[in-house]
């Protein structure tokens, strides 16, 4: 596992204070079937930096996703894509059977053609190039996922945006994966908005953690968390339930309509559960 280094993070942080941003949004909203799905939420990423969106279930961090990539259409407030930023889009799902026969080199050139040689070099960045010739329904979970993330180099992305990346693996391969996307990172120097719903392991490997549920519930530098001791405390071995241990304060409660009241000055800590409309809590 990558340990954040506090001094090379902080070098990292005001670096990426510093840089271009290549995706973001003020105050977003997508309202459906009249009820907000997302509502009032700014976000930035910069050249260099990861952030990470983790929340409850229905929380709206596949919406999020998908609006800023122009997949969903927004119905309030606007999007930030500088003009010429090439994203790479890691899907949570893939609309390809995978019961169909389809080997791993099909898959990276269906829907973007690509030489040979730069399909190879893909494979090769995530460590999978021996899988070249395997169908798709042999993989195991780290390495669709490793294969997914290299179709989404194919086309040189300023930005990689991933849906869920360690999903369906297992403890040890989200560590891999993590480290690989941070090294994708380091690498091309692109910036990385990833969607997760385990923030213990994602905690350590973002440079900053926006928390959704419908609306931004908090949004904070887990470096500054990792320095103290209640870090070394709530993320050390024992840190399996870490959201629910993401102390943060909240000034509002949820109503069933999914509407963001005032708790009138009665701040607690909390476990992030259920939905994003489900009630207060
Ligand atoms: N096109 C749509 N029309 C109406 N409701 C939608 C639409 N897309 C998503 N929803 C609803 O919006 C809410 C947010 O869904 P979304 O998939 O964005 O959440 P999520 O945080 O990604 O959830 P999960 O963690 O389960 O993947 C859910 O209640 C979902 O049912």
């Amino acid at each position: 596992m990558n340990q954040i280094i506090p001094e090379a993070h902080e070098k990292r942080r005001s670096a990426a204070a510093e840089a271009e941003i290549l995706l973001g949004c003020h105050g977003l909203g997508v309202r459906r079937d009249g009820r907000w799905l997302i509502r009032d939420v700014d976000l930035e990423v910069r050249r260099g930096e990861i952030v990470s969106i983790v929340g409850p279930n229905g929380g709206g961090k596949t919406t999020l996703i998908k609006t800023l990539l122009g997949i969903e259409r927004p119905s309030a407030g606007h999007i930030v894509r500088p003009r010429g930023v090439k994203l790479g889009y890691v899907p949570q799902r893939l609309a390809v059977d995978r019961t169909m026969p389809l080997s791993v080199e099909r898959l990276m050139t269906l829907v973007r053609r690509a030489p040979r040689a730069d399909v190879a070099a893909a494979l090769e960045e995530t460590a999978v190039a021996h899988l070249l010739r395997r169908p798709v329904q042999e993989l195991s979970g780290g390495e669709f996922q490793r294969v997914l993330i290299s179709r989404a180099l194919l086309g040189k992305p300023d930005m990689l945006v991933l849906d869920e990346p360690v999903q369906s693996v297992d403890f040890s391969g989200q560590v891999d994966l993590y480290r690989l996307i941070a090294s994708l990172r380091d690498l091309h120097g692109c910036g990385v908005l990833m969607v997760s719903h385990d923030l213990h392991v994602v905690m350590r490997a973002t440079d900053r953690v926006l928390c959704l549920a419908g609306h931004v519930c908090c949004t904070g530098e887990p470096g500054d968390v990792s320095r103290s001791p209640e870090y070394m405390r709530l993320f050390g071995p024992q840190a399996a339930d870490t959201l629910a241990i993401y102390a943060h304060k909240h000034d509002h409660v949820h109503t069933p309509s999914g509407e963001v009241v005032p708790a009138h000055g009665h701040d607690h800590d909390h476990h992030h559960h259920g939905h994003a409309g489900e009630g207060g809590h």
